[in-house]
């Protein structure tokens, strides 16, 4: 007996998309694909997490993968959504020293050791700060600029996602571990679906840090499945 996922509010017709820990029901038009901070800061040799000392010498085929997605998807009407996570140049918006942000973003932290790095890093305007060459956000598209890991925080996503009857996410972008894990995360309390391709996801830190997010996401929050996967569904 095979068992899919179904939100019982789902009328619209949709797709089944094979994913573990099983099938999920996905209308396309009240779902979204979100591309989580495809920056040069994530992505990119030169960018923030290479020089705060993570390998990002594998991210090369996460960006393609990440592009058939979206032309999946936005085939098949799904809203296509760019974060871009980062903060003005003086770095108001990241907080100061009564933010555990200011102690915990490693950006902050390679900046204070390097500081010729200021207003670099993850600021507004900075070449960091831009999606990768690759990825071009198209009309119709909606970019997001957030301040924390979050997807959730601080911003209108969830108005957003409302007011176009969303309930369904379908996870792509770096890192896998923080800011696709902490959306999805608060995508769950706030009874949103998620879903991570995790082909077109990558971490920050090492291999067991991806295995780990998708565990939980699996185990816990949500539903893994492929870009082919996804693709092949969306096409039949
Ligand atoms: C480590 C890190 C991850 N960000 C993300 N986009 O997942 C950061 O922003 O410091």
């Amino acid at each position: 007996m095979s068992i899919v996922v179904c939100a019982h509010t789902t009328t619209s017709p949709h797709i089944t998309l094979p994913a573990r820990p099983e099938a999920i029901a996905l209308p396309p038009s009240r779902s979204a694909l979100i591309v989580v901070d495809m920056q040069n800061a994530y992505a990119t040799p030169g960018g923030y997490l290479d020089r705060a000392g993570f390998d990002v010498s594998a991210t090369q085929p996460v960006i393609g993968k990440i592009h058939q997605a979206v032309t999946a998807a936005r085939a098949a009407g799904m809203q296509i959504i760019w974060f871009q996570n980062g903060w003005d140049d003086r770095y108001i918006e990241a907080g100061d020293a009564g933010s555990p942000n200011f102690h915990k973003s490693n950006a902050l932290k390679t900046m204070r050791k390097q500081p010729e790095l200021q207003g670099t890093l993850l600021a507004k305007g900075s070449w960091d700060y831009a999606l990768v060459d690759e990825l071009v956000p198209q009309p119709g598209d909606i970019v997001l600029p957030k301040p924390r890991y979050s997807g959730f925080f601080n911003t209108p996503l969830d108005s957003m996602l409302r007011s176009r009857g969303i309930r369904h996410l379908v996870f792509t972008g770096i890192a896998t571990n923080v800011c696709v894990e902490s959306t999805l995360r608060d995508g769950f309390f706030l009874e949103y679906f998620g879903v991570v391709l995790e082909d077109a996801t990558y971490q920050a830190g090492p291999a067991f840090a991806q295995q780990a997010a998708l565990f939980n996401i699996e185990t816990f929050f949500g539903w893994v499945s492929d870009t082919a996967t996804f693709c092949e569904a969306l096409q039949n």
